[in-house]
């Protein structure tokens, strides 16, 4: 067995208390073995000055989608997404994939994301960027339908089907995979039945986009006689192993037919604010027991992948959308940032604790805007940036020292990607 000790530091809890520890890590394993007073590990990662936390987890995104970061903002969704993103995104190859993913894998790791969830096209390409870089993730191919003839419609389906069973369980048991339809707007009813249903024969969980703008609710009801997340239910769409993005738009009973469900969602604050698509009621979500983890979404509505910008965002955003300063606290932050992302996407990680999987951000807390440190909870969910993680850990495997990538070649990744968005932005226009 080899070890891993981060020594020198302090370690967040699962209960949230902060104590001065150590951390040792089977590696082989990938598990944390043990965290307080330790054995010498045979390598270490210095963590003087520093809090090791669990390591964040991106519970929704588009990882390419940084290729078209800045390429078209300030329009709502629906607009930006037929007028710009997806007459773009009709130009993808699996090379533009690939790089756009290893861009985004720089970011993540750099800000201490162990663990993401994807929904995009050309996804094998994904799951080789994330056998590469050593990240954990819950892959899909997204599906939409609309627009397609019955074949092609069928055949995009049979492709997410198709991948989430041939990737379960690739990278050494890094990727686990979905059926990720896009929306209950944007792929035909009968065949969301249909693939849902074989989804659960193959025991394959969903991903989708659902109640994100109150413009895609509405024609739901009229043509229904339902709420969105009442009709998914119909669908067979919510389970304890689904988990929805957005959720914005939702009303008492669409909360508690998640919370009875089981069924996580993820809240991606920063996107819902820059499409103005609305503020989730996070609050009663968590109040409710529904499961909360947090999002970026893809990197062209946001616009980047720090998580702890995410944080930060919830907090601010549950407050005013509760008005109520008292909601959604610097823990309820943290906790959708790590465990709460972590469960929503099936994975053993977001504690550090022994048994659980060695997924870890050290974050640096020598620092002005750091200082001083009545609260290091608060810190993580108000003053942290992305640019404080120092060490990033993943299924006991360094990914990040010092700030210094260990699997990836961010150099040769950013001359890459940038040269296939332009080349993309070529095309597309
Ligand atoms: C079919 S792959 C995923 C699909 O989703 C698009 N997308 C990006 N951001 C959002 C969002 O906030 N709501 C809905 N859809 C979104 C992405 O561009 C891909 O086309
Ligand atoms: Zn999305």
């Amino acid at each position: 067995m080899t070890t891993l000790e981060i020594t020198g530091g302090r370690v967040l809890r699962p209960d949230f208390s902060v104590e001065r520890a150590d951390v040792l890590v089977d590696q082989d394993a990938g598990e944390i073995l043990d965290v307080g007073d330790v054995p010498e590990g045979d390598e270490t990662l210095d963590a003087a000055d520093c809090l090791v936390m669990p390591g964040l987890v991106n519970a929704h995104t588009h990882a390419a989608m940084t290729l078209l970061r800045g390429y078209a903002d300030d329009k709502p969704l629906d607009a930006w997404l037929q007028e710009d993103i997806w007459p773009a995104e009709a130009e993808l190859t699996a090379a533009d994939v690939r790089a756009g993913t290893e861009l985004a894998l720089v970011e993540m790791i750099r800000g201490g994301v162990t663990a993401f969830a994807d929904m995009y096209f050309e996804e094998p390409a994904v799951a080789d960027a994330v056998a590469d870089a050593g990240v954990r993730a819950r892959l899909g191919h997204g599906v939409v339908t609309v627009g397609k003839d019955d074949e092609s419609a069928r055949a995009d389906n049979e492709e997410s089907l198709d991948f989430a069973r041939e990737y379960d369980g690739y990278a050494d048991g890094r990727v686990k995979t979905v059926y990720a339809p896009h929306s209950l707007t944007t792929v035909d009813d009968a065949l969301l039945a249909e693939f849902t249903a074989e989804a659960r024969g193959a025991g394959v969980p969903l991903h989708f986009h659902a109640n994100e703008t109150a413009g895609e609710v509405e024609p739901i009801v009229e043509s229904e006689g339902e709420r969105p997340l009442a009709h998914a239910d119909d669908l067979g769409m919510l389970t304890e192993d689904d988990f929805l993005a957005h959720g914005v738009h939702v009303d008492g009973e669409e909360i508690d037919l998640l919370a009875a469900r089981g069924t996580a969602v993820v809240h991606c604050p920063a996107s819902n604010m820059k499409l103005a698509s609305g503020m989730a009621p996070v609050q009663r979500l968590r109040e409710a027991g529904v499961t909360v983890a947090l999002g970026t979404d893809g990197a062209a509505s946001n616009n980047d992948l720090d998580v702890f910008d995410e944080l930060r965002d919830a907090a601010m955003l549950g407050k005013l959308a509760a008005e109520d300063a008292a909601a959604v606290p610097a823990e309820a932050a943290v906790e959708m940032a790590t465990a709460g992302g972590a469960d929503a996407l099936g994975f053993d990680s977001g504690r550090v604790e022994a048994g659980a999987n060695a997924d870890l951000a050290v974050v640096d807390f020598d620092a002005p805007h750091l200082t001083p440190v009545h609260d290091h909870v608060s810190h993580l969910a108000y003053a942290v940036r992305g640019s404080d993680v120092r060490h990033t850990v993943c299924d006991g495997r360094v990914l990040m020292e010092d700030r210094d990538l260990v699997t990836l070649d961010e150099a040769e990744i950013r001359g890459r990607a940038a040269d296939r968005a332009a080349d993309l932005a070529e095309r597309a226009d």
